[in-house]
């Protein structure tokens, strides 16, 4: 069995400050690409699939955005202040299997669901609020507040749980311990000895739709919520649809921001495997993932030719 040592470094980023992190891990899957590209509910099947452990590090940046956010800190003028704040706060990423039926685009596979507790309040909706998708890239642009959310990465990557399900007895058999983490800089920065390091892209187009899809069902969920409590209050009016055209916009801005920063920007590994999924299913991706992973712990593929 391949039993490795994995490296939470970061290494390009404080180099100077030699602050190098390292954590015993078995087999460490880096997931990054650029905005809605599958990356976090891939990662989730994957961890599933292969009872890993799974950290969305994506969400510890929209935390600490959340908290610039609520705190009113400029983050041009203050990031040093947002930093103190992130170092003190306490983010927690929960993940239990899925309990309703997968989504239709995602075929038979029903992705594990994700609570983010930030100093022990429920923030999983208010984290994914346009307010935070406007601001988090330039948050995670800045140097201290990278250093401040790595002490949280090294943490959680200490104390992530494997997602376990009855799937697991007969998926996971042979499987060693580990993690899977998406984001931006995973297989680059943080991991940069990760065992299987995949870079997971799309085109514009299709990434805008699936996002726009996505909040669309959320909009409606919650809608059908409010219509059912029979609320006529009009601070309660229903939410309204974001254009897909709108969408793009936001996507393009964060993608342009996150590949142009000084800091850790969004590069592909050059030991990363680019996986186009524009035009493969979801179970297409999980599963090659979920095999590549395999043949590189020693073990045979279970899924073959998709
Ligand atoms: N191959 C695929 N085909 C269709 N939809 C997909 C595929 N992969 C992911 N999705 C959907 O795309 C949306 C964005 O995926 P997500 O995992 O949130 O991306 P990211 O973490 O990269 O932002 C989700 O609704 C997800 O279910
Ligand atoms: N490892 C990471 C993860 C996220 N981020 C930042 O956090 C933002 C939100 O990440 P996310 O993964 O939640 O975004 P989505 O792709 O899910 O929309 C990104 O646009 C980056 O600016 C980062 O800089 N480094």
């Amino acid at each position: 069995m391949l039993f490795n040592r994995a490296r939470i470094a970061s290494r390009s980023l404080f180099g100077s400050l030699r602050h190098q992190l390292v954590a015993r891990r078995d087999f460490t899957i880096a997931i990054d690409g650029p905005a809605a590209s599958g990356k976090s509910s891939t990662a989730r099947a994957v961890a599933q699939e292969l009872g890993l452990g799974y950290i969305d590090s994506g969400s510890i940046y929209r935390c600490a955005t959340l908290l610039a956010l609520r705190n009113n800190i400029d983050i041009n003028e203050s990031a040093g202040d947002l930093a103190a704040l992130i170092n003190k706060a306490k983010v927690d990423i929960r993940v239990r299997p899925s309990t309703s039926r997968p989504a239709p685009n995602l075929g038979r596979l029903a992705v594990p669901e994700v609570q983010v507790l930030l100093d022990n309040e429920d923030v999983s909706k208010e984290i994914r609020a346009p307010e935070v998708n406007q601001l988090v890239a330039k948050v995670a642009s800045d140097r201290s507040i990278r250093e401040a959310v790595l002490h949280i990465q090294r943490q959680l990557a200490e104390s992530a749980e494997s997602i376990s399900t009855n799937a697991l007895s007969k998926n996971a058999e042979g499987v060693p311990g580990g993690v899977v983490m998406d984001g931006r800089d995973i297989g680059t920065t943080i991991f940069p000895n990760a065992e299987l390091k995949i870079y997971l892209d799309a085109s514009a187009m299709a990434r805008a739709i699936r996002r726009w899809d996505e909040m669309n069902n959320q909009m409606k969920e919650a809608n059908a919520l409010q219509a059912a409590k029979g609320s006529s209050d009009s601070d309660s009016a229903p939410a309204a649809y974001p254009s897909v055209e709108k969408i793009a916009r936001e996507l393009e801005a964060r993608d342009y921001a996150d590949i142009n920063r000084e800091h850790s920007p969004l590069r592909i590994a050059k030991d990363a495997v680019v996986i186009d999924n524009t035009n493969l299913t979801f179970e297409q991706q999980v599963y090659t993932i979920t095999d590549l992973a395999r043949e590189r712990m020693g073990l045979a593929p279970k899924h073959g030719d998709l």
